[in-house]
């Protein structure tokens, strides 16, 4: 369950009051997500999501996040807009912590996307590409390769506890992507966790994107390779390259690859995947006894980052060279 953090209801009218959007109507915790308190908050003015940021968002980073849901809402991506009160602040405080109340977004997180959901995805996250560009703030990906040997050595002793070799494995791993790691991408603002539970649709066209509490100034292309992961692999672990195929088109029909992505695919798909099993294993290895949370499974990130080592090139992922890149 997400709400970490009790608001009292003269916290909250206090808190409402600073805005104009009327008296609060209802008031209820959001059980989805682990990172964040969300409530769904009803008043006069309509409904409205309030988020309490928690200890694992940096508070010295909400100025990004905040700022970057802004400029792209303005910019027509339907992301949540977080509201100004009257004082012209975007972010408050609420309960000791910093809160924002942001717009609601209509639709639902798909359970099983379609190739017709990955094409809207594609579009969508090069919509979101283009329209960060004339953002002026940037935040470095602190899960990128320079990140990753850090955080495996906070799990490296237990690895095997997992999966038997699982530590060799890594290891061999984080020495390949560091030797090759590509740095010269174009590079901007991306979500980087754009997996289905942060993107709404409203029967096959994508209503919105949520969740951009890892957003960061990276390579598209590695944004691209996020979703490749987390939107084309079925449930039995197989490649959908009908998925793929869908999503890289529907990206490049907005934003072409350049060359360099085409060559770079197959190793930022394979660091991607690394990213998400070094943290799902951390997570793992670190869940308190007796907690709710369910960790979710290192494992499948592993067979994803086995399947990736063995693409020679992104024309396996169903992009033409000749078809989409600039
Ligand atoms: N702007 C919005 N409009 C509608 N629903 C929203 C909005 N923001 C959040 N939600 C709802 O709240 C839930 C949790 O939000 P979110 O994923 O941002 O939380 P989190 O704790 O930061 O998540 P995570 O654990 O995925 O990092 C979402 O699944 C969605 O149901
Ligand atoms: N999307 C991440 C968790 C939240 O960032 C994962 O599936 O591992």
């Amino acid at each position: 369950m997400a709400v970490y953090t009790d608001v009292t209801d003269e916290e909250l009218h206090a808190f409402v009051a600073q805005y104009d959007i009327g008296s609060v109507l209802a008031f209820k915790g959001i059980a989805e997500g682990v990172e964040n308190s969300n409530f769904l908050l009803h008043t006069e003015a309509g409904y409205f999501i309030l988020t309490l940021y928690e200890k694992r968002v940096n508070p010295a980073e909400l100025p990004y996040f905040i700022g970057l849901m802004e400029h792209l809402a303005a910019a027509g991506i339907s992301c949540p807009t977080p509201l100004a009160n009257l004082d012209s602040e975007t972010l408050g405080t609420l309960a000791g912590k910093p809160a924002a109340i942001c717009t609601f977004l209509n639709g639902m997180s798909v359970r099983r996307a379609k190739a017709v959901h990955c094409q809207g995805l594609g579009n969508a996250m090069a919509e979101m590409h283009l329209a960060g560009a004339d953002f002026t703030m940037h935040r470095k990906n602190a899960l990128t390769v320079d990140g990753w040997r850090p955080l495996f050595d906070l799990s490296q002793d237990r690895a095997d506890e997992v999966c038997h070799g699982l530590a060799a494995e890594i290891e061999r791993e984080l020495t390949v992507l560091e030797e090759r790691w590509p740095r010269d991408l174009p590079v901007g603002e991306i979500h980087a966790d754009l997996f289905t539970d942060n993107v709404f649709f409203l029967g096959e066209e994508l209503s919105g994107i949520i969740d951009f509490y890892f957003a960061c100034t990276d390579a598209f292309a590695y944004d691209v390779a996020i979703c490749l992961n987390a939107w084309c692999f079925e449930a039995d672990d197989s490649f959908n390259v009908t998925k793929a195929r869908a999503l890289l088109k529907g990206y490049s029909s907005v934003r072409p690859f350049t060359a360099a992505e085409f060559e770079a695919l197959p190793l930022l798909a394979r660091g991607s995947a690394l990213r998400f099993l070094l943290t799902r294993l951390y997570d793992w290895l670190s869940v308190p006894e007796g907690a709710l949370v369910t960790p979710k499974d290192p494992m499948e990130y592993l067979k994803k980052l086995r399947f990736h080592r063995h693409v020679t090139s992104a024309r396996d992922y169903g992009l033409a060279l000749g078809d989409v890149v600039a």
